[in-house]
């Protein structure tokens, strides 16, 4: 028989509480920064802040719960906690959303197993629970020595995006250098913000182009923040990681939590009469059609509190996209900007109105259209960019949302511009002008030049310039008017500019439980 008297005198060193209390205590200490110094003083060097920083500028005070703070890649014992994010949930406005953010001091912030197990649960709890998913992504994408491993996760990481796809807001924010899937999943998102001169995109970063196809190419030329925001590919550039954190946080306030919820009502009743603002309104319109102005300045006095959340400002900047509220409840806006190429349509901006749109229809924000816009963008360039195919996304976009459509028409609604900007016979809901109003096929002169052309022959220049200028008078005063619309029903109201605001407020309450039914099938077909 054994003796075990002396064994039992030795007790290993976590056998009491008090060891495990402190085992436990030098874990978690340790998850608070896996890198350790070395990982601190990188990021001293770079300038830039730790992922649990960025996280407490997301989330209200005091609210992050991490999850999965102790996990660590099997087997690889010299391998930190966390591997390389920290992942977690929190209220936003006291509301929850669930985040996971990149630590770029662990293997570049690339995607190991633990790391991919680790974000694709978040994004499971997310959709169930259905909450926003904010990613705060600082990655060279996936991680060599993890091979397919990583490949793997990225690949389940990309199959959940879609799953949360129109179920929960997706928020990418992006920063420090990011490149592979650390840009391909975030352009599954809704939204993606990024931080000037902090933030860079690309698919291959700077070195590895120079080794593959030697391309040399600066970080700066190839995919900064201001950069991928002209192309498209970025939606709204920060000064600095708190201003990116709090225009997240005011997305959300204009966001539900999920498809199945509506936004929060913010501010309600507030001017139920019309105002000085408003009635500024009705001396706004310049006399002269072809004057340009900022269409931010009708935004401003048409929606509660001047506020506008503008998303893509670098984009496409003749037309402009943002939230707003009226009274108290989300809006998406969708304007023609006058002093940028006149308000024209092309396909650039038609993709950009496209993707807002279908992003306000899947979490049931109602569309309001102000419209002046001299028209379609004609020409070759436009031809080989494939506008025929690229600008019938915004028709399709716009049919096929089903949430309340109000389009208010400022001034010029030109030909195929017209019927894209929220026709009635496209789907609008209620449809208003302002006496300002210009509907019509084409702008006068051009008309002129049409349909004048064969009266005109063989008449000297002074004849010719009279019979296109009375032709001109004629069509402005009696076509290019909202008139000949209103008469047809295609405009249901012409209003002063001055009600605009309290127009909206009831076309909105009007429209609340706006419900339409179509005939089920797959899916549409979107001319991708
Ligand atoms: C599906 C896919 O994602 S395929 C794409 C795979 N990823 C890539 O091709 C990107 C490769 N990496 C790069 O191009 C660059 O690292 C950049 C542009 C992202 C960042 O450049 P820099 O800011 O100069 O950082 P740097 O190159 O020094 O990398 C930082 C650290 O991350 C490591 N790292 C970078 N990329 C990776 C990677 N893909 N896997 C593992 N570690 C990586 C570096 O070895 C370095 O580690 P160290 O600090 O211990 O030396």
């Amino acid at each position: 028989m054994t003796d075990t008297t002396e064994v039992g005198t030795a007790a290993p060193a976590n056998a009491t509480t008090a060891a495990k209390l402190a085992d436990l205590r030098e874990k978690l200490e340790s998850a608070q920064e896996p890198g350790g110094e070395k990982a601190i003083a990188k990021r001293e060097a770079k300038g830039i802040c730790s992922p649990r920083e960025r996280l407490t500028m997301l989330f209200d005070p005091g609210t992050f719960v991490e999850i999965g703070a102790l996990a660590k890649m099997p087997g690889a014992a010299h391998s930190g906690y966390g591997d390389g994010v920290v992942t977690g949930h929190g209220l936003v406005h006291g509301r929850p959303v669930a985040a996971f953010s990149h630590d770029q001091t662990v293997f570049g912030g690339t995607v190991g197993e633990m790391f991919g197990r680790k974000v694709s649960a978040l994004m499971e709890w997310a959709g169930k629970i259905g909450c926003p998913m904010v990613g705060i992504n600082d990655s060279a994408g996936a991680r060599i020595q993890d091979a397919v491993t990583s490949l793997a996760w990225y690949a389940e990481m990309g199959r959940r995006n879609l799953l949360l796809s129109g179920l929960a807001p997706q928020i990418s924010v992006i920063l420090g250098k990011c490149a592979g899937g650390a840009v391909y999943t975030p352009a599954n998102t809704d939204i993606l913000v990024a931080v000037e001169d902090k933030s860079y995109m690309f698919v291959t970063g700077p070195d590895v182009l120079k080794q593959v196809n030697g391309e040399d190419i600066s970080a700066e030329d190839l995919g900064s923040a201001h950069n991928q925001a002209r192309w498209g590919n970025i939606h709204h550039v920060a000064p600095d990681e708190r201003a990116a954190f709090d225009w997240v946080r005011e997305y959300l306030q204009y966001m539900p939590s999920s498809a199945y919820e509506q936004p929060p009502v913010i501010n309600p009743g507030l001017e139920p009469e019309i105002t000085e603002s408003d009635l500024s309104l009705n001396a706004f319109m310049p006399d002269n059609d072809n004057a340009g102005y900022d269409m931010h300045d009708i935004i401003i006095k048409l929606f509660d509190d001047g506020a506008f959340h503008e998303v893509g400002e670098l984009f496409a900047p003749n037309i402009l996209t943002g939230y707003a509220r009226v009274d108290g409840r989300s809006v998406g806006v969708v304007a023609n900007q006058p002093s940028v190429m006149s308000g024209v349509l092309d396909t650039d901006s038609s993709e950009k109105a496209t993707r807002f749109v279908r992003i306000c229809n899947a979490f049931r924000i109602p569309l309001i259209f102000l419209v002046d816009t001299p028209g379609i963008l004609p020409g070759l360039a436009e031809e080989q960019k494939g506008t025929i195919r690229r600008s019938g996304k915004f028709l399709y976009a716009y049919v096929e949302a089903d949430v309340p459509k109000v389009t208010v028409v400022l001034r010029k609604a030109y030909g195929g511009a017209y019927a894209v900007m929220g026709c009635k016979q496209l789907g609008a809901d209620i449809n208003l002008a302002w006496p300002s109003a210009k509907i019509a096929v084409m702008g006068a002169e051009s008309a002129a030049a049409v349909l004048t052309r064969r009266q005109t022959d063989g008449m000297s220049a002074a004849e010719a310039d009279k019979v296109r200028r009375d032709f001109i008078d004629f069509y402005n005063t009696m076509m290019a008017t909202p008139y000949l619309a209103a008469e047809r029903g295609y405009i249901d109201a012409v209003i002063e500019p001055a009600e605009t605001r309290l127009q909206l407020r009831k076309a909105l309450a009007q429209l609340r439980d706006k419900t339409e039914y179509r005939t089920p099938r797959k899916h549409y077909l979107m001319p991708i």
